[in-house]
């Protein structure tokens, strides 16, 4: 070999290595800080405090345990096992047991140093520690967490990728599907504020404790959920070959979407990348084994040549003209080529395996097995790389299951795809021993990516916000790990999917579910805001669904903790989503956004609440829970529970009415005005959609799920006529403040003909209304659709009248005013309605 050549390799090798310290470095830093916190707040107590601050830090989850600074500490943790009297061995078969070692350490896995990776090595099972057992006194929600991790026997690819389903334009799917901005796009954006503060580190610090953990090679974190037995020990297994422990697929990086908007410096690299040539992808086709899933977001098969022939020919959503050099994902021929072995990674340093449980001769098994026993699994597939990756001390615990597992080796095996995502692949976790369930968000960690370290800051900042979260609408975080290069992020799984491949597969939504649905993201929003925390990303590919119907807000990659009124400045979110004061740049972000997003996500009944240029005139998720459009709103696994037991349909359909306090009462009096099938006492209400009378200036961005009432097909006809606003329109923005004016909306029923003295009432018994008269050469009057009462329900309005008293039954007034409201919700969803009631 030429000199001038080995110079150059050995430069190259070092510049790689560098990269690669640099960039675990950075995971480190981040770990290294969560855990200096959680530290602090340790030090900083005791007596009887410190039992808490253990709890603390093991929910703070098990980042801060993971990505010690001081790795070398933990590992010196895990020969304590011998000093520990109750340090037991797993039960697991002795064809294990005869290589594996045990520590009572709650750190989690520590590996050789590289040098020794071709041998067979022992690296450590992270198994959570004594110290480590969390009370999870305060983990009010956790009752969702069994709820969430059914088993879906669809062995398909659970995936949300918008291009799976479209051939679209590279802009004109990026516009339906709302994938976030392609750097190379001309619609790419500028992020301000690409470095998360908290992860700007100390250089020295962040070396240091990069070069252990690449000495190390594997560290976990500790679970956010720790097992209280007392017998906690780190598993000592034998590595053959490759650490690549989840290789599924060698082209897992980092990247990011094309669709997603970063920062400066990747705008400005986006030439760069634009006229990169990719060995890597050039020389590793990018498939993934068994995975007989949607192309993944920006996935294109192969090398460049294949990646330009897909966009061609399928043009998905997440394509742009200038394909991402970093595909992450596989290629959309991915799905034909299940089973095909997976070429290498250059870096990978061994084979690829779709599923840790996998033995590399049966791919279609990789994909596709049932979770067998851990005997079965061993003797298949002893130690394979990929079953390292499957072991984490993460062990969920809801408050309803046994906080002491029989077993402390609780060990998440990888499962199918579930779906691809900006940062990598997601997957589905089994936990043999416990049962459980859980995502795990897997991402490769090659450092050789310039942008390798962003990615890695954006994890950090993912998972130092969602282990702070807890909340019944947030997805949980369980804990998280690094192995070798892939870092590996344990999520309640959440088997129903997003609304958006929801939609996709089923159309639209019946209102009940819009309701129910946009009442838990609020929910789910109120609380995360109270944290002071946006998450600048609400669409319908980030909400997950539970077979209950319980939503789970998910992917906090862009969420950002603010301190005091707003963040620093940023771009970041997805375009079609994003509030004008981000893109403008006006007024930073603030928790507004999210509203804003949430309009365009959910329905349209919000819209115009939602969609206020003035962040300021926008109501908190706090007030829109006060809408009528969700307030009140039945859990939807009540009602289908409560359905189960209903005398019939009925009371099934009253069920369904989504007022979980009113729909009997409904029923009874012969209210149910979302009914107008089978109940001789109610009266339908037809809706018209009157495309000439749309509303002007009215900012109506393009949801990727689309509305589920544009079109609906739904039985229940509602007509209303705004008739008057007491805010006339001047804009396309409906100042918050003016939902304080008084109804001015109107609603026709029979006999309906006593006419109010000042706001044209008419009253049918209980009934008030408004007489219509549009103004339809206005366009549509907004003002009329904001009223009082959807905002002060103890206000209502009979006759001509506006008060507080109801005489007579006041669930009676009360119906009628959730019906009333309903309607209006109804009305806020169309550009123009007709009233059209037919009496029964
Ligand atoms: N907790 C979960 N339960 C079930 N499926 C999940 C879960 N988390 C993610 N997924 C699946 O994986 C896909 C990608 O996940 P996610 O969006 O979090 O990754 P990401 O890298 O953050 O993607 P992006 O940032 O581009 O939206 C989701 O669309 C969903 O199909």
């Amino acid at each position: 070999m030429p000199s001038w050549w080995r110079k150059s390799s050995s430069k190259e090798v070092k510049k790689k290595k560098g990269n690669r310290e640099s960039f675990i470095d950075t995971i480190a830093t981040i770990h290294r800080k969560l855990k200096s916190s959680s530290e602090e707040k340790c030090n900083g107590r005791s007596g009887g405090s410190r039992r808490r601050c253990i709890d603390t830090v093991s929910e703070m989850g098990s980042l801060s345990r993971v990505l010690s600074p001081v790795p070398s500490s933990q590992v010196s943790r895990c020969p304590s096992f011998a000093e520990k009297p109750h340090a037991q061995p797993l039960p697991l078969p002795r064809v294990q047991l005869s290589n594996i070692e045990r520590t009572n350490s709650g750190i989690s896995v520590v590996s050789k140093p590289e040098s020794d990776r071709e041998s067979n090595q022992l690296f450590y099972l992270p198994l959570p520690g004594p110290g480590c057992v969390s009370s999870r006194e305060d983990h009010t929600y956790a009752e969702g967490d069994l709820a969430t991790a059914s088993i879906s026997s669809d062995s398909s690819i659970d995936s949300d990728d918008p291009s799976d389903s479209r051939l679209l334009s590279p802009m004109g799917s990026d516009y339906e599907n709302g994938n976030r901005t392609n750097i190379n796009s001309p619609s790419c954006v500028i992020q301000k504020d690409p470095f998360p503060t908290v992860y700007q580190k100390n250089s020295k610090d962040t070396l240091k404790a990069g070069h252990l953990l690449c000495n190390n090679q594997v560290l976990s974190t500790s679970p956010k959920w720790k097992p209280s037995s007392t017998h906690m020990q780190n598993i000592q297994i034998p590595f053959h070959g490759t650490l690549s422990s989840a290789p599924d697929s060698s082209m897992s990086s980092p990247s990011r979407s094309p669709m997603r908007v970063f920062s400066v410096e990747q705008v400005r690299n986006s030439s760069f990348w634009a006229a990169k040539t990719y060995p890597d992808i050039a020389s590793t086709h990018c498939s993934s084994p068994g995975s007989g899933q949607n192309s993944g977001h920006n996935s294109v098969g192969g090398d460049m040549s294949g990646q330009l022939f897909w966009q061609h020919i399928r043009c998905s959503p997440e394509c742009s003209p200038i394909p991402s050099p970093r595909m992450t994902s596989p290629g959309p021929n991915s799905r034909i080529q299940s089973g095909a072995a997976t070429p290498l990674h250059p870096r990978s340093g061994g084979p690829a395996a779709e599923s840790p449980t996998s033995r590399p001769d049966d791919v279609k098994q990789k994909s596709h097995r049932l979770p067998l026993p851990p005997i079965t699994i061993t003797k298949t597939c002893p130690f394979s790389p990929s079953y390292s990756a499957t072991t984490t001390p993460t062990v969920p615990r809801s408050s309803n299951r046994v906080e002491h597992p029989t077993s402390p080796g609780s060990q998440w095996k990888k499962g199918r795809l579930l779906g691809r995502g900006t940062f990598g692949h997601v997957y589905l976790g089994f936990n043999s021993e416990s049962g459980e369930m859980c995502a795990m968000k897997e991402v490769t960690l090659f450092a050789d990516d310039a942008k390798s370290k962003e990615s890695a800051q954006q994890l950090g900042q993912e998972i130092a916000l969602l282990s702070r979260l807890r909340h019944p609408n947030i997805v949980q975080y369980y804990g998280s790990e690094t192995v070798d290069d892939k870092l590996y992020i344990y999520l309640e799984y959440v088997s129903g999917g997003s609304i958006y491949k929801l939609l996709q597969e089923y159309g639209q939504f019946g209102e009940v579910a819009t309701r129910s649905y946009t009442q838990q993201i609020l929910s789910g929003l109120a609380y995360l805001h109270t944290k002071n925390t946006v998450h600048r990303d609400i669409k319908g590919a980030n909400i997950l669904v539970d077979p209950n119907g319980r939503v789970k807000l998910a992917d906090f990659g862009m969420a950002k903790h603010i301190t005091g009124q707003s963040c620093p400045l940023s771009f970041n979110g997805s375009p079609y989503w994003m509030a004008p004061e981000v893109i403008k740049n006006s007024n930073g972000c603030n928790l507004a956004v999210d509203i804003w997003s949430l309009g365009c996500t959910e329905g349209k009944s919000f819209i115009r609440l939602c969609l206020q240029r003035n962040p300021l005139h926008r109501p908190t998720a706090a007030q829109l829970l006060e809408h009528p459009f969700v307030r009140n709103v039945a859990p939807l696994e009540r009602t289908i529970s409560s359905a189960e037991h209903s005398k019939g349909p009925a009371a099934m359909r009253s069920q369904a009415f989504g007022h979980g306090k009113n729909h009997l009462k409904l029923d009874s009096e012969g209210m149910g005005m979302h009914q107008s099938r089978g109940s001789k006492n109610c009266f339908r209400i037809k809706v018209s959609l009157l495309d000439a009378y749309s509303p002007k200036n009215v900012s109506c961005p393009i949801s990727p799920i689309g509305s589920p009432l544009l079109h609906s097909r739904s039985p229940q006809h509602v007509t209303l006529i705004p008739i008057r606003s007491s805010t006339p329109l001047t804009s396309s923005s409906i100042p918050f403040q003016h939902l304080k004016q008084p109804t001015t909306y109107s609603l026709a029923g029979i006999g309906m003909t006593q006419r109010s003295q000042n706001c044209g009432f008419h009253t049918n018994g209980n009934m008030p209304y408004h007489e219509p008269k549009p103004d339809l050469s206005q366009g549509f009057p907004q003002g009329s659709y904001v009223f009082r009462d959807i905002f002060f329900p103890d206000k209502c309005v009979l006759g001509n009248q506006v008060g507080h008293s109801v005489p007579g039954d006041p669930r009676k007034l009360f119906d009628v005013q959730s019906v009333l409201a309903d309607c209006v919700s109804q009305q806020l969803l169309r550009d123009h309605i007709k009233l059209n009631i037919h009496g029964l």
